[in-house]
């Protein structure tokens, strides 16, 4: 077969159904119990031939996506390219629907897809083992991205486990306006638990059990993020957001991750609707997007 002239790659979103975080490390990284499950919203990213690296970057928020080598779709290319001896000459096209900067690892998405399509348009065949050493380079949630489903990430996050994960599950993720920093929110809660005896964080088990068996009441009552008091301080009207999903009949909300993405478990696909609605006209978020979980992990679409 001759070798592709453009690849295309489809990456998902995840939303931290499990996120407990230790106390800072010596390296200013905390140790996680991260449990990641991948929803359905994604970053569509195509690698073309070309003479040198470029990037470019469509969607809604594609103003606030960085086209130049700090971009973590150029750096996977970039560190791929290295470890084989040859140029980065590609040109990366992202098609972005992940929300920037909302604690829904879109720039992962990016680095982990940039990573698969150009192995797949140089025709490396790099083994799994190495792209994933690749991706824990590129972010602690990188691994993830590439991955997809459900997994337990220990360690910074990116020392993963996958996990068994029933569903669907049917979510409402709340996009709001302008992004919060990751260092920001880890540095918040830091502060927010200065003195505080932290503990080492775990896995909840019947969290765990909730995802295996697709039990979407169970999985509602276990929802936890460390994060979330930081992310409220750092942006305090994100409360609103909260409550006006749970008013609306979701089962629970939380913070994603970092945030300010706030994500909302529902019963079923009507429930979504009715939540999105109500979450559009309390007008305390930019959009409402139903999506469901497991998704999987970077897809070749093309080759
Ligand atoms: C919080 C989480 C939850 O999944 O993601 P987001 O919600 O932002 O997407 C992750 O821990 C973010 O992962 P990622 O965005 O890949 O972080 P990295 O690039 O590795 O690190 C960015 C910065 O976040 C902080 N950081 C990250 C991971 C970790 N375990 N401890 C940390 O303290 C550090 O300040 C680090 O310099
Ligand atoms: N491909 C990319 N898409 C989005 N942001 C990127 C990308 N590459 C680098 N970034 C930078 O990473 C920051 C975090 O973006 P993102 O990964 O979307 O959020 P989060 O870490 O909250 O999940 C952005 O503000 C941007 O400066």
């Amino acid at each position: 077969m001759s070798a592709p002239t453009s690849v295309t790659v489809r990456v998902p979103a995840k939303v931290n159904v499990q996120l407990a975080v230790g106390a800072a490390r010596p390296d200013g990284f905390h140790d996680l119990a991260n449990v990641f499950l991948a929803v359905s919203l994604y970053d569509e990213v195509t690698a073309t031939r070309a003479a040198a690296l470029t990037i470019t970057c469509e969607g809604p928020d594609a103003d606030k996506v960085p086209l130049d080598r700090t971009n973590l779709a150029a750096r996977a290319a970039e560190l791929l390219a290295a470890r084989h001896g040859i140029e980065p000459a590609v040109h990366l096209h992202i098609a972005k629907d992940i929300p920037v900067a909302g604690g829904m690892a879109g720039g992962s998405a990016d680095g982990a897809g940039a990573l698969l399509a150009c192995d797949a348009l140089w025709g490396l065949d790099t083994p799994r083992a190495e792209l994933l050493e690749i991706c824990a380079e590129l972010g602690s949630d990188v691994p993830f991205s590439l991955v997809g489903g459900a997994a337990l990430g220990v360690g910074r996050g990116e020392r993963l486990t996958g996990l068994p994960v029933g569903g669907p599950f049917h979510w409402v993720f709340a996009v709001a306006d302008g992004g919060l920093s990751t260092p920001a929110v880890y540095g918040e809660f830091d502060r927010l638990t200065e003195g505080v005896d932290v503990p080492e964080p775990t896995a909840s088990p019947a969290l765990l059990e909730a995802l295996a068996t697709g039990d979407t009441t169970a999985l509602a009552d276990a929802l936890v993020n460390d994060l979330q008091p930081a992310a409220l301080s750092l942006r305090p009207s994100l409360a609103a957001t909260l409550e006006a999903g749970t008013g609306a009949g979701a089962l629970a909300a939380l913070v994603s991750g970092s945030g300010p993405t706030t994500a909302f478990l529902v019963k079923d696909a009507d429930a979504a609707r009715t939540v999105a609605d109500a979450l559009i006209a309390s007008g305390t978020c930019r959009a409402a997007r139903p999506a469901t979980s497991p998704a999987p992990g970077a897809t070749v679409l093309t080759a």
